[in-house]
């Protein structure tokens, strides 16, 4: 028999998952009431103040309609796609990284939080809240610090590290037949002063935002749906500064990413940043590696060295970021009037390039000095970490005038998988490929 319009509508209304709207339900007014301790029925008083413990509709004009979020304020970048976003997307001024570490073995385990997370970053992307409307006796799915903000251009890039396939010779989840020839630790460097405890991860998350406190929610959001599964292993926050549309400059004043404008093209990108889909393993088609290094940046000596010193030791002019002998930044550079082993000319006779999205961090004051904790963030992204960064990081580490004023404190790096699909999740080529 048909049902009518009413009765489909409260059909409707007893399957719906419960939103921020809901009235109280009866089940719930009970579990209170037991909770409460009263054992009596509450009266009309009672009842409201338990009513108003559900948050209520912010109305019209609010512009933080539960249904429809404030993902139409233009500041949204989609989450999914063939390929990540946060990578060749344009770069936001806020990071807030993290690496997380696996606490169990479980393969199936691993693939739900990835589920999760995927699903959980498609929102926050959006815009929208986790889940809400929990009852007033769990603890709210989201943490609510940024409601009512924009969607601030979030993306959130996810990366699998060497230790997530083989951790001491142990296949933890069964993934060791598919950890790439690319991804190992870097070796070591001349001069490295590497901090094992903020190096490494099982898996890295970049959240990049146009506001810090978005950035930080959605590493924040993460680490609480993984309790039990994950738990943070480093954060690093960073922060870039421009005037629209031009290159930022880094601590040392210097225009920094001048040359990622070489990385524009499609062509360029499927040349240098994305894997092939030749590639083997096959599940990285359409990914990329992301290596990060924090490299501390001494601002005293720095702030001491003459103009010229600074200059000569990048290659490039401070004020305009032309190359040597040039006048504008982005006139082509020719490597015979780079001064020897300033930093741009080693950079580029490593014959190799690599999309750089690099945040300056400030971390405080150096409690056994006095001086400025404080560098670069260096993040990027290159289809070969062996043929790409490897090569050009020895030749830095070797020679780099830049190396007088910097020292790397710790250093990761991740596979980064394609996008996910509608409704799909990151890493879902990795537990479909072949061999599993
Ligand atoms: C292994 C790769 C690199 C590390 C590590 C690195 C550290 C580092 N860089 C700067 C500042 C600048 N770098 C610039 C250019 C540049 N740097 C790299 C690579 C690494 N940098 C490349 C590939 C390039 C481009 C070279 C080219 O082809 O022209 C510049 C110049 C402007 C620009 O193009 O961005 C600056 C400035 C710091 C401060 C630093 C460590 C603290
Ligand atoms: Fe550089």
């Amino acid at each position: 028999m048909n049902s009518t319009p009413e009765e489909e509508q409260n059909a409707a209304e007893e399957n719906r998952p419960e939103t921020e709207n809901e009235s109280i339900s009866r089940r719930e007014m009970l579990k209170l009431t037991a909770i409460a301790g009263t054992g009596v029925v509450l009266g009309m008083s009672g009842m409201a103040t338990l009513m108003s413990l559900k948050r209520a509709d912010p109305g019209p004009g609010s512009g933080m309609s539960a249904t429809k979020p404030q993902a139409d304020s233009g500041d949204v970048i989609p989450f999914y796609g063939p390929q990540q976003a946060g990578i060749v997307t344009p770069q936001q001024p806020y990071v807030c990284f993290a690496a997380f570490d696996i606490l169990h073995q479980d393969a199936g385990q691993l693939l739900k939080l990835l589920q999760e997370w995927s699903a959980a970053s498609a929102l926050m992307t959006a815009g929208k809240p986790l889940r809400e409307g929990g009852n007033v006796t769990s603890p709210p799915a989201d943490t609510g610090e940024t409601k009512g903000l924009s969607p601030s251009n979030l993306t959130l890039t996810f990366g699998f590290g060497p230790t997530l396939f083989q951790n001491n010779g142990e296949d933890r989840f069964g993934l060791a037949s598919e950890q790439p020839a690319e991804l190992s630790d870097i070796p070591t460097m001349p001069g490295d002063r590497l901090n094992p405890q903020w190096s490494g991860g099982d898996i890295g998350v970049q959240a990049c935002a146009d506001d810090p406190a978005v950035a930080f929610h959605a590493i924040r959001n993460l680490a609480k749906a993984s309790k039990g599964t994950a738990v943070i292993r480093w954060v690093q926050n960073g922060y870039i500064g421009a005037p629209d549309g031009q290159t930022p400059r880094n601590l040392f004043g210097f225009k920094d990413g001048t040359a990622n404008r070489e990385l524009d093209s499609d062509a360029a990108r499927s040349q240098h940043v994305w894997v092939s889909s030749s590639y083997t393993p096959a599940w990285m088609a359409n990914g990329t590696y992301l290596v990060a290094r924090k490299i501390r940046m001494f601002l005293e000596p720095w702030d001491r060295a003459t103009l010229a010193e600074q200059e000569i030791t990048f290659g490039r002019l401070k004020e305009s970021g032309a190359p040597f002998g040039k006048k504008n930044e982005f006139d082509p550079a020719s490597l015979s009037q780079f001064p020897a082993s300033s930093h741009v000319w080693l950079a580029r006779s490593a014959g190799t390039k690599m999309l750089r999205r690099a945040y300056s961090y400030v971390d405080g004051i150096d409690a056994g000095t006095g001086e400025w904790d404080a560098g670069l963030f260096f993040i990027s992204f290159q289809r070969s970490v062996k043929q790409q960064f490897i090569p050009m990081l020895s030749l830095l580490a070797k020679l780099d005038a830049l190396n007088k004023f910097t020292s790397h404190v710790s250093s990761a790096v991740f596979a980064c998988p394609p996008g996910a699909g509608e409704g799909g999740f990151v890493g879902e080529t990795l537990f479909r490929s072949g061999n599993r």
